[in-house]
């Protein structure tokens, strides 16, 4: 696998101003994105999210998942820290893709859980890779992060591949009628180290754009 940087740039936003690095994987033809906020080289870990992409949740306000909510929320408090990074991964759908992970909502609506519809389709529950992340953070000088994520999964699947994971930090945000199920499932399938009872109420989560 080759990950190329190919530019960066200035990325205002409601929380701070970015930078923003663009990555080119030139084994898929994908793009990647970090985001960097403040001097993230030297020996202090770095406060950082691996976000996997979700267009209906990140772009499109989705209330059926968390990932807008948790993305919104890394930046906010990495803005907070005026330190960290966001790595966002174009990997759709938990690896499957935009159009198969609305062929998997679809069976959703129908009753299946977000395993079994994953599975349903012939897909692994999970079939991303982060093995990409070691590239990405070695061009930003990113020796070791607090990473925030519920997944368990994740923290070991970067450590296996190398990145030095110093503390995982929950992200637990969003919650509202639409995803309580799938957020359920998530811990209970997919382990997920999180309590629904710890989560903010989506209506509390402030999405005014102040940009
Ligand atoms: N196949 C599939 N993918 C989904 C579904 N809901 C969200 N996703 C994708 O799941 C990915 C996010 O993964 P999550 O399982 O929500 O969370 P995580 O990244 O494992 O863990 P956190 O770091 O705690 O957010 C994104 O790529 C979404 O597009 C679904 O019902 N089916
Ligand atoms: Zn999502």
């Amino acid at each position: 696998m080759t990950i190329r940087f190919i530019a960066a740039s200035r990325l205002p936003t409601p929380w701070a101003t970015f930078t923003m690095h663009g990555f080119e994987d030139e084994a898929t033809g994908k793009d990647h994105i970090a985001l960097t906020l403040g001097d993230v080289t030297g020996d202090e870990p770095v406060l950082g999210r691996v976000h996997s992409e979700c267009l209906t949740g990140d772009a499109l306000f989705s209330m059926r998942c968390d990932c807008g909510y948790q993305l919104q929320e890394a930046l906010k408090r990495i803005a907070e820290e005026g330190r960290g990074v966001l790595l966002y991964l174009r990997q759709e759908g938990r690896g499957i893709g935009l159009l198969n992970k609305i062929r998997a909502y679809h069976l959703q609506d129908q009753g299946a859980d977000t395993v079994e519809a994953n599975e349903q389709l012939g897909f692994g529950a999970d079939m991303r890779r982060y093995d990409l992340c070691v590239p990405m953070l070695d061009h930003l000088n990113i020796t070791s992060l607090r990473l925030m994520t519920n997944n368990p999964r994740k923290v070991d699947a970067l450590t296996r591949d190398g990145v030095n994971v110093v503390e995982r930090l929950s992200i637990t945000t969003g919650l509202n009628p639409h995803n309580e199920q799938y957020l359920t499932t998530k811990a209970g399938k997919l382990g997920h180290m999180m309590v629904l009872d710890d989560f903010t109420q989506a209506s509390d989560v402030d999405i005014e754009r102040k940009g």
